[in-house]
């Protein structure tokens, strides 16, 4: 095993994997070795930098001229190895790219998109909460996480309708590739072949329907904003970006509040909370654990340097349980300030659908919140081991209506 690049100073040495199947089905206990052992950190196993402290991690976030993401925002550097795909013009760019694509995809994905959709997402939610309620008992994830996005979101882009289990396939794949070429990521290749070519024609101007944001896309190439081959791309970081992501989020806040029955309590009492509480729920436990960054050149950290090509794992998860920031940080506290969390990352590249989660998670919890008076889980807890997203498999729930 070599050694960490010579000249970087005392940079602590750790010879954990936090791509092995433990780490990642449980991190939590994990990540207090990480943030005690410094601000920078050397991980033998994967010959790369890592930081764990909200300070140090937002700050690379914010970062974005030294700590890259050109290079690709995975443990691969695309300065020296072909992507598996194409990369992305959203997440894998670095500015000047990046400030015309995320100009073009931030007038898609407004605010006034959003409420034009709010009556229809909201009648959804609706109906689904009136199932699941009727049911008594039912799986965040199965019933719930799985479902409701894909009552909104492949219409909303536009997609074709037969094919789309190919979508939670696909975005897995997606994430496991950001990790090292392990057991995980192979057998997830394994199953998606189907999956990435469905997608990749999914894409195509002529399977997208008049009215949906994959034609706005394309409708922008018109307008000359990009080329019909950066259109279809950035389609694809729809189909990536936005939906295991909230499949994995909305199921994540309610076994939050299945593992904080007093929080529903509160939210009853004070409704008002509802709308911080999906930003809480990932500050508790990110969907989002870990992106990576490049070294664009050398960069100090107190006496140690980052050399040039390093690539640096960025723990988001255990920066927003950082006693150094949070009170508490174990805690799901609903009335907490959460500002300034990473769990949709932080600076130029922060989640360009952060506000279409936050409307799914509260239209979801606008419909339940009347009918349920509260919530417990109700059989063991599955995860889908995931080298990036900390996914669910299943969250039994019992709930007691209002
Ligand atoms: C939540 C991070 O956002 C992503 C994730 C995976 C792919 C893409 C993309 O832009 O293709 C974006």
């Amino acid at each position: 095993m070599s050694a960490q690049p010579s000249g970087s100073g005392p940079v602590p040495s750790l010879d954990l994997d936090p791509f092995d199947e433990a780490f990642l089905a449980d991190p939590y206990p994990h990540h207090h070795a990480l943030r005690d052992a410094g601000p920078l950190l050397w991980l033998e196993r994967l010959q790369c930098y890592a930081m764990a402290r909200y300070d140090d991690v937002s700050a690379a976030l914010r970062d974005h001229q030294r700590f890259c993401s050109g290079r690709g925002v995975g443990l691969t550097d695309f300065a020296r190895e072909e992507p598996w795909r194409p990369p992305s013009l959203l997440l894998e760019a670095d500015p000047p790219l990046h400030d015309r694509t995320r100009t073009l995809m931030n007038r898609i994905v407004s605010l006034p998109a959003l409420r034009a959709l709010r009556p229809v997402w909201a009648e959804r939610a609706g109906e689904l909460a009136e199932r699941l309620v009727a049911m008594r008992r039912f799986d965040a994830v199965r019933d719930l996480g799985e479902v409701y996005p894909m009552m909104v979101f492949p219409d909303t882009i536009g997609l074709r309708r037969e094919g789309r289990e190919h979508l939670l396939t696909y975005a897995g794949t997606t994430f496991n590739a950001f990790g090292p070429r392990n057991a995980v990521l192979a057998r997830s290749m394994e199953q998606a072949a189907d999956a990435i070519e469905w997608v990749a024609a999914s894409c195509k101007r002529e399977n997208l329907s008049p009215g949906g944001w994959g034609m706005a896309v394309y409708e922008a190439a018109d307008r000359g904003e990009c080329t019909p081959d950066e259109a279809e791309r950035l389609v694809r970081s729809f189909l990536s970006a936005g939906v295991d992501t909230t499949v994995n989020g909305l199921a994540q806040m309610m076994l939050a509040f299945a593992s904080f029955p007093g929080e529903w309590t509160a939210l009853r009492h004070r409704p008002a909370l509802l709308r911080r509480v999906l930003d809480e729920s990932l500050r508790w436990d990110g969907t989002v654990q870990t992106f990576f960054r490049t070294a664009a050149c050398d960069v100090p950290v107190g006496d140690m340097v980052i050399p040039e090509g390093s690539k640096l794992l960025l723990f988001l998860a255990a920066a927003n349980r950082d006693p150094r920031k949070w009170e508490a940080p174990d805690r799901f506290d609903i009335s907490r300030q959460t500002s300034g969390h990473v769990g949709f990352g932080f600076g130029i590249h922060q989640c360009l659908g952060q506000m279409v989660a936050r409307m799914e998670a509260d239209l979801m919890l606008e419909a339940l919140l009347p009918r349920i008076a509260s919530i417990r889980l109700a059989g063991p807890v599955e995860r889908r081991i995931n080298n990036t997203l900390h996914a669910l498999a299943s969250v039994p729930v019992e709930i007691e209506p209002a």
